[in-house]
């Protein structure tokens, strides 16, 4: 039995969290919130972030942060993006011995364009981590906690942590693979969000599935030509974190970044659904890193393009897609054999 806590305390978190109960750890729930500690540790229930769903009475959820992490072993990242950096600050001031470090984020940050475990490479005292391990994959948390049949990947740049995650996760409803590309799954993760947006959107306008077929493979062309530019492998592309997640993110009712994309294609303003969710819409800042990095690249992304004039600059979701319909013609697997050759002849 391993020590864990569990940072943040969302849908994610919290699903997180029932895996580790369910392996026998003893797992701390740090939440920012103080009410929110409160509630869980009263009701044994997340009925902000995981409605309907009883927790195990073992679970314990925090909110001072030095008690949630006091003789920990590993310590799992679930906040969103834009909290890593703050968070990481807050440990340093607490945490005594060295752990391992696994995040569960999805996210990369504008003008930075850091990738989640960069962000903490860049804040967290070296001395208190080994390699940090990312997990991720088609995992919606709604699901996880009721024990649905899920995988996942666990990578870091250490086999050895990457498996130390799968040791910690794995079990018979959550089957953990490890991967050695961290660039690739970290950015699989994040970048699928940005299309389920434009997936929601398309369902919001009234388009069907041939429409959202296309957002996804040609999205995932998307995904492979900016990850590879960022040093991944693009076969990562086609794995769980990839195409895995993608399917799951754009055709799920459970997806947030669906679900934002949906009401935002039925007319209503971006400050508006973010106010109706409630919830991290991790790809709303995603698409403005992602569409940063491509203008500063000069790389071709026409559905994130298309999604930043949605959400930064007022575009009309119908002008958008007649747009994207009647772009210049060009050859289908294109890019894709200009990534694999420059890969495989270097
Ligand atoms: N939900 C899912 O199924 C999955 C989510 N993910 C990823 O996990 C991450 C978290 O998502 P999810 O759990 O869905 O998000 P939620 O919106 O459900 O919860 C976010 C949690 O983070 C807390 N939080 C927000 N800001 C801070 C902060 N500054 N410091 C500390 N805590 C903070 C919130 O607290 P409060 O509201 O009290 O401020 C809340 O408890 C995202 O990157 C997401 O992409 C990955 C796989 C599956
Ligand atoms: O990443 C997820 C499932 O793998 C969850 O996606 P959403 O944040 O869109 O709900």
């Amino acid at each position: 039995m391993e020590k864990i806590a569990v940072l943040g305390a969302g849908s994610w978190g919290t699903a997180l969290a029932m895996v580790l109960i369910d392996n026998g750890h003893e797992v701390r729930l740090w939440t920012h919130n103080q009410n929110h500690a409160e509630q869980i540790n009263q009701t044994h229930s997340n009925e902000e972030y995981l409605p309907g769903i009883h927790l195990p009475a073992s679970l314990t959820a925090y909110h001072d942060l030095s008690k949630a992490v006091e003789g920990v072993n590993a310590i799992v990242f679930v906040v969103p993006t834009k909290a890593i950096r703050e968070v990481c600050q807050k440990l340093n001031g607490v945490l005594q011995d060295k752990v391992t470090i696994i995040h569960g984020t999805k996210g990369i940050e504008p003008d930075t364009l850091k990738r989640v475990s960069e962000m903490i490479e860049e804040e967290l005292r070296g001395d208190l981590y080994h390699d940090v391990v990312v997990l991720s994959g088609p995992s919606h948390a709604e699901e996880v906690s009721q024990k649905h049949p899920t995988t996942i990947t666990a990578s870091s740049n250490s086999i050895d942590e990457a498996e130390k995650a799968q040791d910690l996760f794995i079990n018979e409803n959550f089957r953990v693979y490890t991967s050695p590309d961290m660039v690739g799954v970290e950015l699989g993760g994040a970048l699928k969000n940005i299309i389920a947006l434009g997936a929601g959107i398309s369902d919001g306008l009234g388009y069907g599935d041939n429409a959202k077929a296309a957002l996804m493979t040609r999205g995932l062309a998307e995904i492979a030509r900016l990850g590879a530019s960022m040093g991944a492998n693009p076969l990562t592309f086609i794995g769980l974190s990839g195409v895995g997640d993608l399917i799951v993110t754009c055709t799920s009712v459970h997806s947030r970044n669906w679900r934002a994309g949906n009401l935002l294609g039925k007319g209503n303003d971006l400050d508006e659904v973010l106010e109706q969710m409630g919830m991290v819409v991790e790809g709303v800042r995603t698409t403005r890193a992602a569409y940063q990095f491509a203008e500063n690249k000069n790389i071709d992304m026409p559905i994130t393009t298309g999604l930043y004039r949605i959400l930064f600059e007022g575009a009309k979701p119908k002008d958008v897609v007649d747009q994207l319909m009647t772009r210049m013609r060009r050859h289908e697997m294109e890019d894709l054999s200009t990534i694999l050759s420059n890969r495989y002849s270097s």
